[in-house]
């Protein structure tokens, strides 16, 4: 029987000419690196609302989505649904109240277009960067 894609959504959230980047906790082998914040798309739920909520969940924080970042790209999936295709898909998001916190990751930075290429990211994430760092101030953070 085919299986039905997993759908991952992260959320790029752009301040001041600088995005949002939270480091994973869990599980042991993707602690440590850097993704967007954001997570699966439940069944029945479309992908804006999806990102909306996972921005609730780990940052503490209410976004609108307001349109999708490149394409859909394929990763290998995580856990027990490894059996099932999988893609992360990047929504830009406005943030419209609150403070982003790391609820749920080890650590957030907000990063310049420089900064963008320090980061162990996950391998899904990389192929996003060229089309993020227009969007971003030039420069290194002096303020990580
Ligand atoms: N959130 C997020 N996940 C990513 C990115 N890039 C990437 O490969 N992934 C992978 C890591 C995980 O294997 C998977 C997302 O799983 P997750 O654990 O964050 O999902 P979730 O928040 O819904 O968690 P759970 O309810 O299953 O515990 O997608 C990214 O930029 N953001």
């Amino acid at each position: 029987m085919e299986q039905q894609t997993l759908v991952v959504v992260g959320a790029v959230v752009i301040r001041d000419g600088r995005v949002l980047a939270a480091q994973r906790a869990d599980p042991p082998t993707l602690r440590g690196r850097w993704e967007f914040p954001g997570g699966k798309v439940d069944p029945g739920e479309s992908s804006a609302d999806a990102v909306v909520r996972e921005c609730e969940e780990e940052l503490g924080v209410t976004v609108r989505a307001l349109h999708r970042i490149g394409g859909d790209a394929s990763f290998p999936a995580p856990g027990r649904s490894h059996t099932r295709p999988a893609v992360l898909r990047l929504w830009r998001v406005e943030l419209l109240d609150g403070e982003p916190e790391a609820l749920e990751h080890l650590s957030l930075r907000w990063l310049t277009a420089d900064d963008l290429r320090t980061l162990a990211w996950l391998p899904a994430d990389v192929p996003f960067l060229d089309q993020i760092a227009p969007l971003l101030a030039p420069g290194t953070a002096t303020h990580p």
